[in-house]
């Protein structure tokens, strides 16, 4: 593997930013410094005074792959990645068949292996298939879920009572339970309410605000009940985050980290119900668009640390599947490639600081999904050079025909976005000059903490010990 010497860059470093170069040896960060001299360096990046930053973990995709290849596979989407800054992604069981059993897992993990560009978890799909998930743990899955609480793409979700008992099962197996909290009750009751509501706002209505916070609510008690390690996904509303800081400050007031984590998206950071105009159905995404008091309880929320991470929530659906009545479009909007993008933008918008910013997109997703195992999520010495280079005064529009996912739009069109001039994946240049630069499959799995390969296991019944 070629070194590389990044030079005439700043990094964020003690709460600054700060002039560095670094040198990457064998896909790992070797040295930071200043004036460093090496003998032989295969390739110099002069980054020209732009930054030097940890390229995003985005911890919530759907890559579609099997079973829904128009829509995008494990090579597009891990471009629309790589092209966005993205080298680490968590993908979500609701693929065809869903992630709910080892042929299943044991499938996407062949497709992704043969064609993913950066590296990749995958996630167990929770259904009812309670006797299932020990050896979807054991496979080496990142987490459960996302855990449908309410009917999205897919339909997968599951009532309270299955809820109840896989989470138990999940906190068994020490395991990780991630959350998709809307409450299915209320979503029924008032889509018979809203029968003759036409309108696209419609798709607001009827999972409004109290929708998500009741689901929220459930959500943390079961998790204080059973005290399961939880994350709760794209968090929407100005209730969530209310519930989410009360729940966490009450657990630091007892001296214990909140058993739980979350997530936001750009598109509640950034869109909101005065885009249903523009965006017609395809502003259709659950948990939906929300009104400007969410906005800004979201946007505190990123900056008082009560939300831990962004992801995207990528879920391309094709233009001709999306222009259709809004009841009949299936929900769910591509992101992957404009998260960090649209986060840099933010910084520079003053809408948080970027120590924030890299936190929210690096750090806190690999501690919460224990990818710091992984030597992931930071700039800093013996950890995979997974960085991106942006000139964060750069701002360009977002525009959909640059954009590399099969879906071929965008909801943030025209929209400022700043772009990563490089993309590096433990050391590899995989995105340079708006090209690609990577072979299909270079990407690597990055299995669970419950994998146990066979020798382990042999191991382990020759020592008598069990699995805790
Ligand atoms: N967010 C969405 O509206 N759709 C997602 C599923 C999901 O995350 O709920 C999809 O897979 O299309
Ligand atoms: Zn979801
Ligand atoms: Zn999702």
């Amino acid at each position: 593997m070629p070194d590389i010497l990044i030079k005439n860059t700043r990094i964020y470093h003690n709460n600054s930013l700060q002039s560095a170069e670094i040198i990457i040896e064998d896909g790992k960060v070797t040295r930071i410094g200043k004036d460093l001299r090496v003998s032989s360096s295969d390739m110099i990046i002069d980054a020209g005074d732009a930054l030097t930053l940890p390229a995003g973990i985005d911890v919530h995709v759907h890559f579609r792959e099997p079973g829904m290849t128009s829509k995008e596979n494990w090579y597009t989407g891990s471009c629309a990645a790589a092209a966005g800054g993205v080298t680490t992604v968590i993908d979500q069981p609701n693929t065809v068949p869903p992630t709910t059993d080892r042929r299943a897992f044991e499938q996407k993990l062949k497709l992704a292996r043969g064609k993913s560009i950066v590296d990749f978890g995958i996630n167990g799909g929770v259904t009812g298939n309670i006797e299932k998930l020990e050896e979807l743990w054991k496979l080496g899955i990142t987490a459960f879920g996302e855990i449908f609480m309410a009917e999205s793409t897919g339909g997968l979700n599951i009532n309270e009572e299955t809820l109840e008992e896989s989470l138990a099962e999940i906190k068994r197996l020490g395991a990780l339970a991630t959350i998709h909290a809307e409450d299915e009750k209320m979503r029924l009751e008032l889509e018979g309410l809203l029968k003759g509501d036409i309108s696209y706002e419609y798709h607001s209505r009827v999972r409004p605000n109290a929708c998500e916070a009741i689901a929220v609510q459930k959500a943390l008690e079961l998790v204080s009940k059973l005290k399961v390690r939880a994350h709760l996904c794209h968090m929407s509303t100005l209730e969530a985050t209310g519930i989410i800081r009360k729940e966490k400050y009450l657990a630091r007031r007892e001296n214990k980290e909140p058993l739980f984590t979350c997530e936001v998206t750009p598109h509640h950071l950034f869109l909101s119900t005065r885009d249903w105009e523009r965006l017609r159905s395809f502003g259709k995404m659950n948990p939906p668009l929300r009104g400007s008091n969410s906005i800004k309880a979201l946007v505190n929320g990123i900056n008082d640390g009560t939300i831990d991470m962004v992801a995207s929530d990528h879920a391309p659906h094709l233009e001709s599947e999306k222009d259709v009545d809004i009841r009949v479009a299936p929900s769910g909007v591509p992101g992957v490639e404009t998260l960090m993008p649209l986060m840099l933008a933010a910084v520079r918008k003053n809408i948080l600081p970027l120590s924030r910013m890299i936190m929210l997109t690096s750090w806190n997703p690999a501690k919460a999904f224990g990818l710091d195992r992984k030597s992931k999520g930071r700039l800093e010495v013996g950890f995979d050079a997974d960085l991106i280079i942006v000139n964060p005064r750069e701002l360009r529009p977002i525009k959909a025909e640059f954009l590399h996912s099969k879906a071929g739009w965008t909801p943030f069109e025209g929209m400022e976005g700043v772009f990563p001039e490089y993309t590096l994946s433990r050391g590899e240049v995989i995105w340079i000059e708006e090209s690609i630069n990577a072979k299909p499959g270079r990407g690597n799995f990055l299995e669970g903490r419950g994998e146990r390969s066979e020798e382990d296991e042999e191991d382990l019944e020759e020592t008598g010990e069990t699995q805790d």
